[in-house]
């Protein structure tokens, strides 16, 4: 469902940060994206949505290729896609219910439909009956949880997590591993960027492995 044809990225100043990488997942698969600092792992994930685009070779997903996707054709593909990058921060100044719900206005949801579904994402991720709280209030995986219910509330089919344990104690990071766990059982295909090599040691899930812009594991 997502595949990776011949992917090379090389940013406006000629570095290469994604050298030739090939790839397929499955629909419903769980894959951990892993390698040191700077070996291309965020801009491999920005290829999914459309934050960047090949320099050479093909993205698809469900058989589109999103690589050369028009400009105004971009939000339709976002929609059924959870996005968990790195500078997606929760608003401080606004409750848990609306960080959620956010997306779903931007997307032009009908308010009734939106609200049902933040109801079903807060549920999801243990937070049920805790909307009206604001973030600031919440422990840092509680936070987390209210990232994923907002990247999960649209119903994706892919979700894309860019170091979601970032920052959490080790048993907030287990219990944010064995959510994305339980993705796979309802079909979501869960790409999770991770530094953490003890996230996910039990399931032991596929791993792809970046180094310095190559595909060093998991291609297959
Ligand atoms: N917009 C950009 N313009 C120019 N170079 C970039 C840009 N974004 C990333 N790079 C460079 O591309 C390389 C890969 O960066 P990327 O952020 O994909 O790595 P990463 O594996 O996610 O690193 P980290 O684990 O530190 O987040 C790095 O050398 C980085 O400096």
């Amino acid at each position: 469902m997502i595949v990776f044809e011949g992917v090379t990225k090389r940013y406006p100043g000629g570095h290469e940060a994604l050298t030739e990488v090939s790839f397929e997942l499955r629909h419903g698969e769980l894959v951990v994206l892993s390698g040191h600092s700077g070996a291309g792992k965020s801009t491999l994930l920005k290829m999914i949505p459309v934050l960047e685009r090949p320099t050479h070779g093909r993205v698809l997903i469900n058989g589109q290729d999103v690589s050369h996707l028009p400009r105004q054709a971009i939000p339709y593909l976002r929609r059924s896609l959870g996005l968990m990058m790195q500078d997606n921060r929760l608003l401080y100044d606004r409750s848990v219910f609306d960080n959620v719900m956010l997306p779903l206005v931007i997307t032009g949801h009908a308010p009734a439909d939106a609200a049902r579904r933040v109801d079903a994402a807060l549920e999801r991720v243990g937070l049920g009956g805790r909307g009206r709280e604001m973030p600031i209030g919440l422990s840092g995986g509680e936070q987390q949880r209210v990232s994923i219910a907002r990247a999960i509330a649209n119903r994706p089919s892919v979700l894309i997590a860019d170091e979601p344990t970032a920052h959490l104690d080790a048993d907030y990071a287990h219990e944010i591993a064995q959510l994305f766990e339980s993705f796979k059982s309802v079909g979501v295909t869960v790409i999770v960027c991770t530094h953490d090599p003890t996230l996910f040691a039990e399931t032991r899930p596929r791993r792809l492995v970046l180094n310095q812009g190559r595909l060093i594991e998991g291609a297959e």
